[in-house]
């Protein structure tokens, strides 16, 4: 992929959703949509988006015992999304059932710690360890579960894909230099993300929230 941004569009307004992947559509290599879409939108919203042609990361987070996630990932038959993410932590038999319920053609890729997390948060709900620690560690975990790769944050993707040459690095958490941080904890900027190892950046509010976001999915793709 010769753009590697994917987009967030954090909205469950589709229309919104439409009408903010046509103004950057070329600008980005793919559409990010999450939780907040999908609850508003369903199946017939994602499929509306597909049909703008670019690819689809459908990020709702799968994290449950090993037999619901595998059959929520079923239940996605039919959309066949570029990427799906489920938690690292939902553990290895989780991991390894949901790659196993993907379409052969979705990656699906673990979230190791959330970039909204700092060390005294992990702290908070007892993981011993900084973020560092912890994404190495569900790194490997996910590695050996035969899930495509990992999210975490850039500060951590130099690491993990030293550990994992040749899996898939998402990085959220994406921020221009001097962009609004807002609830994120752990952010580089795109440049550093991608010369770390990251495959693909996730950047939502940087472009979504900008007064004109085409410009600003322009500024940052000329960055990379
Ligand atoms: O899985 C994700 O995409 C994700 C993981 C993570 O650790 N942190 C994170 O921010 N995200 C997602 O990345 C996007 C970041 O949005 P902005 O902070 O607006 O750029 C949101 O859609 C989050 O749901």
């Amino acid at each position: 992929m010769s753009n590697r941004i994917y987009v967030a569009l954090d909205t469950p307004d589709l229309e919104r959703a439409k009408t903010l992947a046509a103004r950057v559509r070329h600008h980005v290599g793919g559409i990010k949509l999450g939780l907040e879409f999908f609850m508003a939108n369903g199946r017939s919203g994602v499929h509306e988006m597909h049909d703008l042609g670019l690819p689809i990361f459908l990020d709702l987070k799968f994290h449950d015992i090993p037999n619901t996630v595998a059959k929520a990932i079923m239940a996605l038959r039919g959309l066949e999304p570029a990427i799906l993410t489920v938690h690292a932590a939902g553990g290895r038999a989780m991991l390894e059932d949901a790659k196993a319920a993907a379409p052969l053609g979705t990656k699906v890729v673990a979230v190791t710690t959330l970039t909204s997390l700092d060390g005294s948060d992990l702290k908070s709900i007892g993981v011993n360890g900084d973020p560092h620690e912890q994404v190495l560690r569900l790194t490997e975990l996910a590695m050996t579960s035969g899930v495509d790769g990992i999210v975490c944050s850039g500060e951590e993707v130099g690491a993990a894909h030293k550990l994992w040459p040749k899996g898939f690095f998402v990085v959220p958490g994406v921020r221009p230099p001097n962009g609004e941080v807002g609830d994120q904890k752990r952010i580089v900027t795109p440049r550093a993300a991608l010369d770390a190892g990251a495959s693909i950046l996730v950047i939502g509010r940087p472009i979504t929230g900008a007064e004109d976001p085409d410009t600003a999915a322009r500024a940052i793709e000329a960055t990379l």
